[in-house]
């Protein structure tokens, strides 16, 4: 890592161990700290862009708010922390929570995710489902295919807005200070997350996959940022005067 990266680090599966539910994820000691150190070391050049909702992540990794793209990139934050980027999409229809609620009741296992900007079927403890599962996020999208889209992810279904994706975080975030002018790096683990990745490389900059780059999973890469971080706060104390 080095002094003028801009940082974009997915959140589930890149710096959190999968769970076997999404309220189920630890924060392990020492990461916050190591996160909030680290945005110091890049001067504020450090964004966490994941699928979750921007409140959720605030409540994970509070007292830190980063910057960063939530809900795939549907809400945008700063690093002065102004959120915003919402207007580009149309709400959720209003019965589709309800509708897969009743569903979903009948798949013990199966868990709802609401979202401001999406919803998620989780069937990781009944794999079996999966069928299900995206059967009934397609039939709410049958007529709203213009404005919403149906995401494949780690032992879920999702839909999103049509056109918010990591890459669009990215890109915004890169025209904004302190990231503009810096250069890219974008560390996921997931399909989402090639979005983000391309989008870093289009913008002189790397995409570092968990599982290729970081063959231990989130350990390794919570492990490269603790080892940044020493280094790069080395190298600040030795440039003050
Ligand atoms: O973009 P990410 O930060 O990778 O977020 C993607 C989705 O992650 C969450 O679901 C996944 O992680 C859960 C906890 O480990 C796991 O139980 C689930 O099976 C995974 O799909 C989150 O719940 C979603 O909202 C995110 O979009």
């Amino acid at each position: 890592m080095e002094a003028g990266w801009a940082l974009f680090l997915d959140l589930d599966g890149t710096l959190l161990d999968i769970a076997p539910t999404p309220d189920a994820v630890r924060v392990p000691p020492g990461l916050i700290e190591s996160l909030s150190g680290l945005e110091a070391c890049l001067d504020g050049a450090l964004a966490i862009v994941t699928g979750r909702a921007r409140a959720t992540v605030d409540g994970l990794l509070a007292p830190l708010t980063p910057a960063g793209g939530f809900g795939h990139g549907a809400e945008l934050r700063d690093a002065a922390g102004r959120t915003g980027g919402t207007d580009a999409f149309p709400a959720l229809p209003a019965d589709w929570g309800v509708r897969l609620e009743r569903e979903a009741a009948a798949w013990p296992g199966v868990i709802l995710e609401r979202k401001p900007h999406g919803l998620a079927l989780h069937y990781r403890a009944v794999p079996e489902r999966a069928a299900d599962a995206r059967a009934a996020l397609e039939s709410l999208l049958a007529g709203h295919a213009e404005h919403f889209a149906l995401l494949p992810a780690h032992m879920a279904f999702e839909i999103r807005p049509r056109g918010a994706t990591k890459a669009r975080a990215v890109e915004a975030l890169m025209r904004s200070a302190p990231f503009h002018g810096r250069r890219p790096v974008f560390v996921g683990d997931d399909v989402t997350d090639e979005d983000g990745m391309a989008a870093a490389r289009r913008l002189g900059g790397l995409g570092l996959y968990v599982g290729r780059d970081f063959r231990c999973g989130p350990a390794e890469v919570r492990a490269w940022i603790a080892r940044a971080l020493a280094r790069l706060s080395q190298g600040n104390a030795h440039a003050q005067p």
